[in-house]
Formats: C-alpha cells, sequence, structure tokens
C-alpha cells in the first residue's frame, strides 16, 4: 500500500511537471500561441461546418501533432542554449532541424484542415 501511495505521488509529480512545461510553451512562446489560435479557430470552423465525428478526430489528431512538435522544438532550444550558448554549426543545425519538424506538421496539418473544409463546402453546395 505505501508503495503505491508512493508511486501514485510520483506519478502526479509528473503530471504537475508536464502541465508547468505546457504553462510555459503557452505564455512564454508567441509561436505556441499562433498554434493555439489556429487550434481555436479550427474548432470553430469545425462546429460551424458540422464537422462529422470522423473529421473532429483529424482535427484533434493534427492539432496535437503541432502542438507537440512546437513542444519539442522549444525543449531542443532551450537545451541548445544550455549546452551551447556561443555559435556552433551543430547547435545552429539542431535547432533548424527541429523547427523543420514544426514546418512538416503545421503544412500536413493546414492541407488535411483544407482537405476537410473543402469536402464540407462541396456537401453544402451539393445539398443546396
Ligand atoms: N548557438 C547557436 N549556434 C548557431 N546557430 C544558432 C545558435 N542559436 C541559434 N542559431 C540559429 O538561429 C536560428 C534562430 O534561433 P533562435 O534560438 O532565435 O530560435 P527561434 O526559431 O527564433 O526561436 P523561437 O521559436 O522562440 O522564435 C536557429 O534556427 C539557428 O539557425
Amino acid at each position: 500500500m505505501k508503495r503505491l501511495i508512493t508511486y501514485s505521488r510520483g506519478r502526479l509529480s509528473a503530471f504537475g511537471y508536464a502541465f508547468r512545461g505546457a504553462h510555459d510553451l503557452l505564455s512564454n512562446h508567441a509561436p505556441s500561441k499562433i498554434h493555439m489560435l489556429a487550434f481555436v479557430g479550427m474548432v470553430a470552423v469545425s462546429w460551424a461546418l458540422d464537422f462529422p465525428l470522423w473529421k473532429w478526430v483529424a482535427v484533434l489528431i493534427c492539432s496535437g501533432l503541432v502542438l507537440a512538435a512546437e513542444a519539442l522544438n522549444t525543449a531542443v532550444e532551450y537545451v541548445v542554449d544550455l549546452v551551447s550558448p556561443d555559435y556552433h554549426v551543430l547547435a545552429g543545425k539542431a535547432k533548424d532541424v527541429a523547427a523543420g519538424a514544426v514546418l512538416f506538421t503545421a503544412v500536413f496539418s493546414g492541407l488535411v484542415a483544407l482537405l476537410l473544409i473543402g469536402d464540407s463546402l462541396l456537401e453544402l453546395a451539393a445539398a443546396q
């Protein structure tokens, strides 16, 4: 029982650290705020176009991937700034590649959003 309580406390602390990281990400990094705004905008559009369940799932998966990529990119930036505050070509590459991960997820999520919205608009037009 004591081990279970200790284990549960450890897991709860881990959640706390994760929420602290998410708070830091969303309050101190402008790109994350933009991604969050895009997510809120996409939720509004999905609501307005009365997306079916599978489209909501696609929206949530894509939005989660973009925010997770942004979080990892920010983590890479923190670590690079810690271990290589001075200029180093590899430090620059690490940051650039991490930013590339965000670019990939954002571009492909944008394409998914266009397909989902386009499909709903075509359905609406066909129903007129
Ligand atoms: N220590 C370094 N050595 C070499 N190049 C670096 C270094 N730090 C940053 N750079 C280069 O400058 C670019 C911008 O770095 P910076 O830390 O400002 O990231 P950023 O993309 O502007 O961060 P944010 O997402 O917070 O706006 C990096 O992608 C990299 O090419």
